[in-house]
């Protein structure tokens, strides 16, 4: 109720002031000083305004502002402002000078404050703003970035700048000509004047078209480097990061950002940028062309662009908040899409392809109904954007077609005005309509960077690569949560030893951890400095690439790549010669039944391995990770899929050439940890014994019941199956 109040006090007295500064034009005695009432008349509405604001104690806080005062200023000095710059200009002041005071004076002011209050809000920064150093808007921000991407082609985009240039040059000919020939219509005079008009209209156009072609040429293959480029940094920032990161994210997401973020993002670059270049230079050449004809219908013209500016700027706010939840509802459909196929046998196992289905449905139904509102957004914005341009263009034909009647400008150049003004709102309106759909590009951008710019949470790699490694491991007291689960122990205080020459077997139920402690010394995720040694020196500061060629793990479920066998052995070592790659699959009981094949070494061992059986994959894994030639080789549960023979001989050849190799061997199977010099038993996170096989069992503890248990039910299941 008090705003109300506000702004009725405000009107009345805006009124009463205007109204009373209109009767003074009566007095003989101000009649010469017609400019000075108008100032004086001006400033004191200016002041009588500022006194309401500030005095009245209901009026609204933002009137208070900076922004607040520099609109009343506009609104009480833009009329004198105008008159005094008309009479600058030479143009005629006679009627304005005396007619302010009109209601017809009042509501253009009104109008005038609201687009300036509008524009200054928006883009005038005060100067009480300007000191608090606004942090940069994000999407401003990826823009920036985005073209930072094209600073080493700075070269080629000179070139394309310059075709473009050229090419928008050339294309002012036809509305120029056309004014011209319709002149030598009206005149007829100039004999060779049209067919001198038409000659160089086409040179000049055909000129433009050539320049065209070769830009667009050279800017395609430039975006695409550019493409290329920025695709390549997304993946090498993704692999950069920890394995808590890979825990948290989906592949299906990380693949679409990679994949169909960098295309919008790419699109946008490429084909939305060359547009707002093209029309940017066709608006400075076609405004310029304009102005050469008519100042005031050029002037005119410009007036009503703020209007065609801030509207598409709210719609288009509004449809890339929406641009940015469907990208982010699309990458999670994504993700339920990979994991499906990706697990497409246990899907089929478990006849579950109904309720992947649904789940997908499910998915895309919420991308459909963000989609909604994101085309609704788009609409709006295209509509706003070509009525606001269809306003402008009326009342710029009326405008005109006022100055004709007057004799201002000639027929001819009232047709190349009107050609070139549809040009120019033309231009105007493509690069409103291209304004959103550079928006979402920057929003898929966003997400993007965030990759780019992600910090990957580990330790800070260290440089340590002594020539020989011993290979001796200990654990020191070592606690330790999954970044994802904070507050659940997974590892309660162990403490081991790994030695040098020794094969150590970590024994324990399900969920004890063992596959932890491999992560851990893999340094997957990060741990307190003193936790882990290797040789005696803290584990962070070993090179990471130094520690993954001295440890070697073949993990519980190895995967192998949709490649061959012979890659998939050499993977990570491709310049290991075939004789090594023999030697290691030898040593994994894998070269007979490698050599079997077909195609040999060349077999290919399909998506994940999923083209060999369990047991030969887990060969060719151990294969992989003795070719390497590692000091520790870490062996979790990895012959679980070999048959009784198979797994002797495997452990037998690898017991033959560890001389000196710190050997970790997870497996509850007894076979392979009778073998062990030392064992580790492990449950709940806990070491709860270790020693040699037999010195625990004769302890008779946890370890032997575990083994009791372990035998009981071997012997039950090969009852069951005998
Ligand atoms: N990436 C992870 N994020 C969160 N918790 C995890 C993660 N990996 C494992 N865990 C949890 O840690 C605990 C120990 O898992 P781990 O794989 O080390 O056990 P394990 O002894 O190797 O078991 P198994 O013999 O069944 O393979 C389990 O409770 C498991 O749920």
């Amino acid at each position: 109720m008090a705003s109300y109040l506000t702004v009725f006090l405000f009107l009345c007295m805006d009124v009463c002031v205007v109204m009373l500064f209109g009767v003074t034009r009566l007095s003989p005695l101000v009649v010469p000083y017609s400019f000075t009432t108008l100032w004086v008349g001006g400033l004191l509405r200016f002041t009588a305004l500022v006194l309401v604001v500030f005095f009245y104690p209901a009026s609204p806080a933002w009137m208070k502002r900076t922004s607040g005062v520099q609109t009343l200023a506009v609104h009480s000095l833009v009329y004198p402002a105008y008159v005094t710059l008309r009479w600058a200009c030479g143009w005629s002041t006679l009627e304005l000078i005396w007619g302010w005071h009109t209601w017809q004076g009042l509501l253009q002011s009104y109008a005038v404050s609201a687009l300036s209050l509008l524009l200054w809000e928006r883009y005038v920064p005060s100067v009480h703003t300007k000191k608090e150093e606004k942090p940069k808007e994000k999407g401003q921000a990826s823009l920036q970035r985005l073209l930072g991407y094209l600073k080493p082609y700075q070269g080629r985009f000179t070139a394309v700048l310059l075709f473009v240039v050229a090419s928008s040059l050339g294309e002012m000919a036809i509305p120029h000509y056309t004014g011209k020939i319709t002149d030598w219509i009206v005149k007829e005079d100039e004999p060779d004047a049209f067919s001198n008009a038409i000659k160089i209209m086409s040179i000049l156009t055909v000129m433009s078209a050539v320049f065209e072609f070769v830009c667009d040429l050279m800017y395609n293959i430039t975006m695409s480097l550019v493409h290329t480029a920025i695709q390549s940094q997304v993946f090498e920032s993704v692999l950069k990061q920890e394995i808590a990161f890979f825990d948290k994210s989906s592949s299906g997401e990380l693949v679409s950002r990679i994949t169909k973020d960098t295309n919008d993002m790419s699109e946008s670059l490429s084909e939305e940028l060359s547009l707002l270049m093209w029309y940017t230079m066709r608006l400075i050449f076609l405004y310029g062309s304009m102005l050469l004809l008519s100042v005031p219908l050029s002037v005119f013209t410009i007036l009503g662009l703020p209007v065609i500016w801030i509207v598409p700027e709210f719609s288009g706010k509004f449809y890339q908040t929406h641009a940015v939840k469907v990208q982010e509802s699309l990458a999670k459909s994504n993700s339920v899409a990979t994991e499906t196929f990706s697990s497409i046998k246990t899907v089929k196992s478990f006849a579950n392809e109904d309720g992947e289905s649904e789940r997908y449905k499910k998915c895309l139904e919420h991308t459909y109904s963000l989609n909604k509102v994101e085309a609704a957004g788009y609409a709006a914005s295209t509509w706003t954007n070509s009525m606001s341009s269809l306003a402008l263009k009326v009342s710029i034909l009326y405008y005109g077609g006022q100055l004709v009647a007057g004799n201002s400008v000639s027929s001819g150049d009232l047709v190349s005005f009107v050609l070139f003004e549809i040009q120019f709102s033309h231009a105007v309106e493509a690069l409103m309509s291209y304004y959103p759909r550079v928006k979402k590009a920057v929003g898929a951008s966003e997400k993007i960077f965030e990759y780019v710019d992600r910090k990957p949470d580990v330790s800070p790699e260290g440089s340590l690569a002594p020539k020989t490694l011993r290979g001796h491991v200990r654990f020191n007291n070592v606690t330790f949560a999954y970044p994802t689960r904070p507050d659940e122990n997974v590892l309660k205080g162990v403490s081991l030893e790994l030695k040098p020459g020794e094969v150590t077997a970590l024994v324990g139920p399900a969920d004890a951890g063992k596959s932890t402690i491999v992560r851990l010394l893999e340094r997957f995720y990060k741990t307190e400095k003193e936790e882990i040694l290797l040789d005696g020196r803290p584990l962070q500061d070993y090179k990471d690439q130094y520690l993954h060629e001295k440890i070697s793990v073949v993990a519980q479920e190895p995967t192998l790549f949709a490649r061959s066998i012979r890659e998939n052995i050499k993977y990570g070592k491709a310049d290991a010669t075939d004789e090594e790659m023999y030697e290691a699959a030898k040593q994994a009981n894998a070269h007979k039944f490698i050599s079997g094949f077909p195609h040999g070494y060349d077999t290919n061992a399909g998506e994940k391995g999923d083209e060999v059986s369990g047991g030969q994959k887990q060969r060719i894994a151990i294969a992989r990770a003795l070719i390497r030639k590692p000091q520790i080789l870490i062996l979790d549960d990895s012959t679980s899929d070999l048959d009784a023979e198979s797994e002797h001989m495997v452990h037998q050849a690898l017991l033959k050439n560890s001389k000196g190799r710190t050997v970790l061997l997870i497996t509850n199977k007894m076979g392979g940890v009778e073998m062990a010099d030392n064992v580790v038993f492990l449950q709940g996170g806990e070491v709860l014994e270790q020693g040699n096989h037999d010195s625990l069992q004769k302890r008779n503890g946890r370890y032997a019941e575990f083994v009791r248990l372990q035998n009981t039910s071997f012997h039950r299941k090969a009852q069951e199956d005998s």
